[in-house]
């Protein structure tokens, strides 16, 4: 089975580049041809949201990596869902493993986090994966299913969902799951989905892959049946590569 919408190809940009750098990005993906049966999203940090919405002249949209979990008010240093909406951002990456391990995120706060940028429609990349230790100690569907509940107790409507299974071992290392590892979790998750949220849901969510994706490993992942698009960290900061990654969806179709 496959997701029904559009491939989904989203290129979080982490904390990186400057003004200078993403404006020489944002160049090249406008000159770009895309493919035009895919859904690009990039997600500058917040301070260059703004930047690139106003200078990207495609049909790409842009995502925030974060976001409070509530209305906005005193809360120093965040930001809020409302004020994405503001500024024209219609997307937000939650549940990020560098947000969970490094920052202490929880997978309730997340859960929350999603549930209230959906509420003010801020369509919700949901991220999840399993750690190193836990694929080893045999724990991996057990780590994505708990990460998913907590996302499954707090989202009651999921059309504006995508989910992204990042392996943390996978991210940032080069060293990227096998279309087959990859493919075994999607099919799980989606399975997970059918019995604990519904048959619906679990035939159209889009779910992607991240985690080392890159212009020459990207085809290969995209031929399988329930890796619905991508989510890019290093390579979505290089124009050229991101493009590649973009236009796998017709290795897709070939597949298909
Ligand atoms: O974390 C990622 C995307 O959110 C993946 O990062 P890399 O593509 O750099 O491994």
């Amino acid at each position: 089975m496959a997701g029904s919408g559009k491939f989904f190809v989203g290129g979080n940009w982490k904390c990186n580049g400057t003004k200078d750098s993403i404006s020489k990005l944002v160049s090249e993906l406008n000159a770009a041809t895309l493919e035009t049966d895919v859904d690009v999203v990039v997600a500058p940090p917040f301070i260059y949201i703004d930047q690139v919405k106003n200078s990207l002249t495609g049909r790409i949209e842009v995502s925030s990596q974060n976001v409070w979990i509530g209305k906005g008010g005193a809360y120093t240093g965040e930001i809020s869902a409302e004020q994405l909406v503001d500024i024209g951002c219609q997307w937000v990456i939650l549940g990020h493993s560098e947000r969970r391990n490094i920052i202490g995120e929880t997978d309730e706060f997340i859960g929350k986090k999603a549930a209230y940028a959906l509420s003010q429609n801020v369509k919700v990349i949901a991220c999840i994966g399993e750690l190193l230790e836990e694929r080893e100690a045999g724990k991996t569907f057990d780590v994505c299913f708990k990460q998913m509940k907590a996302y499954a107790d707090s989202i009651s409507n999921w059309a504006d969902v995508v989910i992204a299974y990042e392996p943390v071992w996978a991210i940032g290392t080069g060293k990227v799951a096998t279309p087959e590892q990859a493919q075994e979790v999607h099919a799980a998750i989606r399975d997970w989905l059918k019995t604990n949220v519904s048959p619906d849901v679990a035939s159209s969510i889009r779910i992607i892959y991240g985690g080392s994706v890159n212009a020459a490993n990207c085809a290969e992942l995209a031929k399988k049946e329930d890796i619905d698009g991508f989510l890019v960290g290093g390579a979505s900061l290089k124009g050229p590569d991101f493009t590649t990654i973009i236009n796998s969806v017709t290795s897709k179709k070939v597949a298909a």
